[in-house]
């Protein structure tokens, strides 16, 4: 016999053993025995026989025939599971596509007795579903224990395990015969070497296909199942600039070196992309595999698009949108080496990549890097991880480093790259500040500039970041303003949909409810919400097409595509949105960017507003002029002076930089102190404010930890819990593992109804 170290896809803290009398390599799946039913495990290494009076359970089945697991991210993983003090079975799970450890499910079948039974008249009603039922199986859930008990014991149904779910998802391709190719699409198979049949009868119709395969020109396969991804536009691809060329020539240079962190910082516009794809060309043509990390579901197409139209399906696209089935597709070929390019969301950083050779994070700087919920993770920061481990370079791009990167580069950590300019001469766009006063959403400098742009014939995109109509509604009566019940939040007016929502839990009711504090029923809407926007534009210019892009109207990948595309071929003359359109598109008819109230979010209670609003007004504006025609951008403020905006206005990241750095220091905030936040959050204040004192009281023990707090949450209450934090500074990261450690195992003694949350390195504060 022998042990083995197994991860279960179940909180516990450690790993389990398990034996084996076969020989198991680590990073492939097992099927084991767990109380009373069979789990997946993953195997993690062998381990010496274990001296103690348990007994070892031994592994049932082997589910893979080689390691899915690279041996490289296993140890990642486990590297993650301490850092982020989390149980390894929930890291696992995380990393892992829906279906990879997904219980196995049972299933029942109608036997022949069963069948005869019911045929009889001596079966109760909840056999006779059969009858109607095409499928002769059913899960549990279609009977209750006493049924089920009995029909097994009267032999009238059968029991089975279902494992299908963890099997690669596969379809019927079809693969040139060989000799000399005939028709169209035998060319093209003859080309390709092998392609998805769904694809082919698309393309030659069903027809041709047949064809192919009854004269026996074409053979079928079972291979991965290819997803198909978005169509946008992605043109030829361009030469690189001299400018280019020196960076990509730089970064080659280093390839062989291992790990090493560029921040390729190039304005925006630049054709970082271009760069991108460059290097990947080179290290796949190494035969090595890239990872390439997008922040937002939304840049997803624009990034895939290119990288597709340079590698094929080479390339495998991983983000939480695609159906579960889609994502275990894609992480299969993956694992399988069929796609040694992966694009997606943070996610992604997970895939199972084989012989790693390069990491790019786009958008460095983008906050959905971060996991909020579940395990706070940063996968930025994870990123340069996983390339150290793997030792590989990595490249953190973009036009507003995080100011934690650029120190770092500063610092000389990081290698810097500089891309200053447009390609083909195009210049970056005129900024200018408009000072707001009235209430009135548009100044009249802005509405100028539009009506320009509409009688050019270009395209303009308005910027806010607030969704819905009007994010607070006031009683005329008694002056409250209409609050979420569960959160310390307003409910925002959605007029389309004649609902109050609240943006954090969801709670929902019908516009207009009486105001709870006095029965009255006038309200007054305050401040203005991108749908808002979009009716008064509909209102000044009635002639033009005005579109809006925000979660309220992108609820799928395909419409964002379809509105993308609508976009590129000057079919929409506004769009509205919210951040989904600030960053990472190329929009090359857009020459005029309006942001309407230029300081939202900086009155954040946050270290990082500053940055974050330095960050979106500079993306933003990138996204003008980025064509043959200039572009131009008018940042709407009621605080023009204040020192983001004015390095706004300038599009000067150093001035800000060196701003934001000298406060921080001020201040001990990172990157001179690492931080961690304890959220303890209960159903009663009382018991929050007492566990976040205990927590207080347990940290200020340790010599090198800093405790700040106990105090409320800036959002003191959400989703019907009250939030109290503790915040902990510290000048190493390691200074807080052991107390962190310490903390966790007296955290599981608490009552229960208390919930600690632990973020290590929190880019929010609220
Ligand atoms: N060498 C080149 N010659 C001509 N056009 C180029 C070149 N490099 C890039 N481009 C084009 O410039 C545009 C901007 O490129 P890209 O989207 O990669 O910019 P970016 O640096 O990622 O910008 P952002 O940070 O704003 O997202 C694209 O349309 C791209 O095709
Ligand atoms: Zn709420």
């Amino acid at each position: 016999m022998r042990f083995y170290n197994l991860v279960l896809p179940v909180p516990l803290p450690g790993a389990l053993v398990y034996a084996s009398k076969a020989p198991l390599l680590p990073g492939v799946r097992v099927l084991v025995p767990v109380k009373t039913r069979r789990m997946v495990g993953v195997v993690l290494e062998e381990v010496p026989e274990p001296s103690g009076p348990w007994e070892i359970r031994e592994v049932e089945e082997v589910l893979d025939q080689e390691p899915l697991i690279p041996q490289e991210l296993l140890r990642f993983l486990l590297w993650c599971q301490g850092y982020y003090l989390a149980p390894p079975g929930e890291v696992f799970r995380l990393a892992f596509p829906p279906g990879f450890f997904r219980e196995i499910r049972r299933r029942y079948r109608l036997t022949p007795a069963g069948r005869q039974a019911l045929a009889e008249g001596r079966a109760p009603e909840a056999l006779s579903w059969f009858r109607k039922a095409r499928s002769l199986r059913a899960t549990r859930s279609r009977f209750t224990e006493a049924e089920l008990s009995e029909f097994l014991a009267r032999g009238w149904l059968s029991e089975e395990e279902d494992l299908s779910r963890l099997r690669p998802p596969e379809e019927p391709w079809l693969e040139f015969a060989g000799g000399e190719p005939l028709g169209e699409a035998e060319r093209f198979l003859a080309e390709r070497g092998r392609w998805p049949r769904r694809f082919l009868e698309e393309i030659f119709g069903r027809k041709a296909v047949e064809d192919l395969l009854r004269e026996r020109r074409a053979r079928v396969v079972s291979l991965p199942r290819l997803r198909r991804g978005p169509v946008v536009e992605s043109g030829e691809r361009p030469r690189p600039s001299p400018e280019q060329l020196s960076l990509i020539r730089e970064i080659e240079r280093f390839l062989p070196q291992g790990f090493t962190v560029f921040l390729l910082h190039g304005v925006t516009g630049s054709g970082k992309t271009l760069v991108y794809l460059e290097v990947a060309e080179r290290v796949l043509a190494q035969g090595k595999s890239v990872l390439v990390l997008v922040p937002e579901i939304a840049l997803t197409p624009y990034v895939e698009t290119h990288f597709v139209a340079a590698f094929g399906r080479e390339v495998a696209v991983l983000h939480s949108a695609l159906s579960p089935s889609a994502r275990a597709a894609e992480w299969f070929r993956v694992a399988r080496g069929e796609a040694r390019v992966v694009v997606g969301t943070r996610l992604a950083l997970f895939a199972p990549l084989r012989d790693l050779g390069l990491i790019v994070v786009d958008e460095e700087h983008d906050p959905s890097y971060k996991q909020a919920e579940r395990l706070p993770y940063q996968a930025r920061d994870l990123a340069l991880m996983r390339g150290r481990m793997a030792g590989v370079p990595v490249i953190l791009g973009s036009a507003t480093p995080s100011v934690k990167s650029f120190y770092f580069a500063r610092t000389g950590r990081y290698r810097y790259l500089r891309l200053k300019s447009r390609p083909s001469g195009r210049r970056l766009p005129e900024v200018e500040l408009v000072r707001l006063s009235g209430p009135e959403p548009f100044s009249s400098r802005l509405l100028e500039a539009l009506s320009e742009t509409l009688s050019r014939g270009e395209q303009a995109l308005l910027f806010l970041n607030r969704r819905g109509y009007a994010p607070a509604v006031y009683c005329r009566e008694c002056g409250e303003v209409l609050g979420c019940p569960n959160c310390s939040l307003t409910l925002t007016y959605h007029r389309a949909r004649g609902l109050l929502l609240c943006h954090f839990c969801g709670h929902e009711v019908r516009a207009f409810p009486l105001c709870p504090h006095c029965q009255g029923t006038a309200f007054r809407l305050s401040g203005s919400g991108t749908e808002r926007i979009e009716e008064e534009l509909r209102k000044y210019f009635p002639g033009a097409e005005v579109a809006r892009l925000d979660r309220d109207t992108v609820t799928s990948e395909k419409r964002l595509t379809d509105l993308l595309r609508r976009l590129r071929r000057g079919e929409i003359q506004i769009l509205v949105g919210t951040q989904m359109v600030a960053q990472g598109h190329d929009l090359p008819g857009v020459t005029l960017v309006g942001v309407l109230l230029a300081e939202g979010g900086l009155h954040l209670p946050d270290y990082r507003a500053a940055e974050r609003t330095f960050q979106l007004l500079v993306q933003v504006a990138g996204r003008a002029g980025r064509g043959n025609l200039p572009g131009r951008v008018i940042l709407q403020t009621r605080l023009p002076e204040h020192y983001v905006l004015q390095a706004a206005l300038k599009q000067d990241y150093e001035a800000f930089f060196e701003e934001d750095l000298a406060r921080r220091r001020a201040f001990s905030f990172p990157p001179f102190k690492r931080l961690c936040l304890l959220l303890v959050t209960s159903v009663r204040e009382e018991k929050a404010r007492e566990g976040a004192e205990r927590a207080a009281e347990f940290f200020r023990s340790w010599p090198e930890l800093e405790v700040l707090g106990p105090a409320p949450a800036p959002l003191a209450r959400l989703a019907g819990r009250f939030r109290w934090q503790v915040l902990l500074r510290a000048p190493r990261a390691s200074a807080f593992d052991r107390p962190l450690q310490r903390f966790l195992e007296e955290v599981s003694r608490w009552p229960s109804g208390l919930r600690v949350t632990l973020d290590r390195d929190p880019e929010e504060l609220l």
